[in-house]
């Protein structure tokens, strides 16, 4: 499968590096240098028992991309615009455009970006650490999900058997939307306040303040999830056990935080809120909490 991975960061390197023992991968890039960089030296999968090089394509140029039949979106979900809007009229109309990211607004910004695309929201629960420029750690491995789509090669099916023969389990189903939300309920309960206080998922799912604001925020994330007619079964169940198997990780919003980088608090605190308005239910902590994280941002 002639396979582009968007944005070449912690995750997006991990599917390319995967990917590419099996398949035509093109990394697209948003700087020319680290193009350069991975053209040079390929990707660097740290392990602790040492560094492993997988050579691949790379390119800061959308016009790569063109003839690719499935693309995986790995940029932050604030910058899918930008990412996608420039490869209109450069993908063939059959390309499928999956992705693994936070957040529940993928679907409707690439179709904002790319009207006329083949859309399939995905989620990934696989781990991965940037380690700098074209270097990453694979942390943990997980599953990944995409959106169900058979309607041309390739289908999100074919998709997904790719990952998983590369060794990054993956599925598709057909409805993607519990499975985004269910992510979306544990990184509003986690990431924001392990952000705020600085503390591991772990801590932030024990601490005695901690915990108990977590899992109103996951209580709330579930009352709106009921209100679009998803049911997520024990929210805090869930919140725990991701913290349990993530338990020693800074979460990305205190990474992004930490190195003075934009956070995706707008894709999944700012998310929630504009459902619970555009439904009338309170979720007063999460509110709070966005306001709190952007402040954080402008510090
Ligand atoms: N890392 C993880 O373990 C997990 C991540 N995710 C999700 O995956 C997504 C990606 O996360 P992650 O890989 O960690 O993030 P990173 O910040 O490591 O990588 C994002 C990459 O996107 C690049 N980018 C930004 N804008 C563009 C653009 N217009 N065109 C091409 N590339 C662009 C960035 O480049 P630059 O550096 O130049 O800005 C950066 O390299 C997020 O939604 C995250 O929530 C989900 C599960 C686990
Ligand atoms: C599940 C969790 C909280 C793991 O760290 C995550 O998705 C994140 O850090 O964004």
């Amino acid at each position: 499968m002639k396979i582009g991975i968007v944005g070449g960061g912690a995750i997006g390197l991990t599917f390319a590096a995967a990917l590419a023992r099996a398949h035509d991968v093109v990394v697209l890039v948003r700087r020319p240098e680290l193009a350069a960089l991975l053209a040079r030296d390929g990707i660097a999968l740290v392990r602790d028992d040492g560094v492993e090089i997988v050579r691949c394509f790379a390119a800061s140029d959308p016009a790569a991309l063109g003839g690719r039949d499935a693309l995986i979106v790995a940029v932050k979900a604030y910058a899918t615009s930008a990412a996608l809007a420039p490869l209109a009229g450069i993908l063939p109309p059959h390309a499928l455009v999956a992705s693994v990211q936070n957040g529940i607004d993928f679907a409707a910004d690439a179709r904002a970006a790319l009207p006329h695309a083949r859309i399939a929201a995905g989620s990934t629960t696989q781990g991965a650490i940037g380690m700098g420029p074209g270097r990453v750690r694979p942390a943990g491995a997980g599953t990944t999900v995409f959106a169900r789509d058979d309607a041309a090669a390739p289908s999100s099916d074919a998709l997904a058997g790719a990952c998983t023969a590369c060794g990054l389990p993956a599925t598709a189903v057909d409805d993607i939307r519990p499975v985004l939300w269910r992510k979306l309920a544990i990184n509003a309960a986690l990431n924001p306040l392990g952000a705020l206080a600085r503390r591991s998922n772990g801590e932030v799912a024990s601490d005695p303040d901690l915990a108990p604001l977590a899992r109103r925020a996951a209580e709330e994330a579930a009352a709106v999830a009921a209100a679009e007619g998803i049911v997520l079964d024990d929210p805090w169940a869930a919140v725990e056990a991701a913290a349990r198997a993530t338990a020693a990780n800074r979460n990305s919003m205190l990474q992004d935080l930490d190195a003075g980088r934009p956070t995706e608090i707008d894709a999944i605190a700012g998310a929630l809120v504009r459902c619970a308005h555009a439904r009338a239910i309170p979720v007063p902590l999460t509110e709070t909490l966005l306001h709190l994280v952007r402040a954080r941002e402008r510090a």
